[in-house]
């Protein structure tokens, strides 16, 4: 599938330039459908993503907000992905936006997993928004190299919902929506930062075998056209 590179002098002019993308993405959705959907990623890169989304001035009582993926701990765990949207997206304007977690307090991640599948299902058909990450093994969302359900969530023909991945390089076990959840959103965007990033999605452009580098999925067979926003 075609993709379009965004590259812009610094993370702080990718993140304004991506919040006022976004933004006007919700704000369309809203206008069509009278609401709005957006799934982000986690980790470290979003932060400044966030910060600025989290101020853009549109109907957030009509958008609901979910996460791509989530480490099986409770919001109040500092690896959580909860945590970091509540403390760096759910304020300011988008404070009036609905969010919906993928963790529940259940004794197995299987469990959250099936209700966090039936929570969604109504809000992801197909996504408005999504926002995948990257890490320097390839990964995205949860797809990690060598995790124990890798083939299964990157298949095309696997219903959509969440599921469970355990993996050497994911540290907890994960919940993560499935391929075929965010391979057709309205608007698909891969943001990433540094120069080394950017070297691993080169590696990952160049080479076919998605179990290797999973974010070849996304690269190769996702629906919507991928919009690649980067920064030094
Ligand atoms: O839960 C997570 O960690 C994310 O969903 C994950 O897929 C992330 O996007 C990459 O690991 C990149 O993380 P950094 O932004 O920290 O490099």
């Amino acid at each position: 599938m075609t993709s379009r590179f965004h590259s812009f002098p610094d993370a702080g002019a990718l993140a304004e330039g991506l919040a006022d993308t976004v933004a006007a993405k919700l704000s369309e959705a809203i206008a069509a459908r009278g609401t709005a959907s957006i799934a982000v990623s986690g980790g470290s890169t979003p932060k400044r993503f966030f910060e600025a989304l989290s101020g853009r001035d549109l109907a957030w009582d009509k958008v609901t907000i979910t996460l791509v993926d989530e480490r099986f701990v409770p919001a109040d765990n500092p690896r959580s992905n909860h945590l970091l949207v509540a403390t760096h997206l759910l304020k300011d304007k988008a404070a009036q936006a609905t969010f919906l977690p993928l963790f529940r307090n259940l004794p197995s991640a299987l469990q959250a997993a099936a209700i966090a599948t039936d929570e969604t299902a109504d809000i992801g058909n197909p996504f408005d928004v999504v926002i995948l990450g990257m890490g320097g093994d390839g990964h995205t969302a949860s797809f990690f190299p060598g995790g124990n359900h890798l083939e299964r969530v990157i298949a095309s023909d696997v219903p959509r919902g969440v599921m469970t991945m355990m993996a050497d390089g994911a540290g907890e076990e994960r919940l993560t929506f499935t391929f075929s959840s965010l391979a057709d959103a309205r608007f698909l965007a891969l943001h990433i930062e540094g120069e080394g990033k950017r070297e691993v999605l080169e590696k990952a452009q160049s080479g076919t075998d998605e179990l290797e580098m999973p974010i070849r999925a996304v690269l190769n067979r996702a629906s919507t056209p991928l919009d690649i926003y980067w920064a030094p």
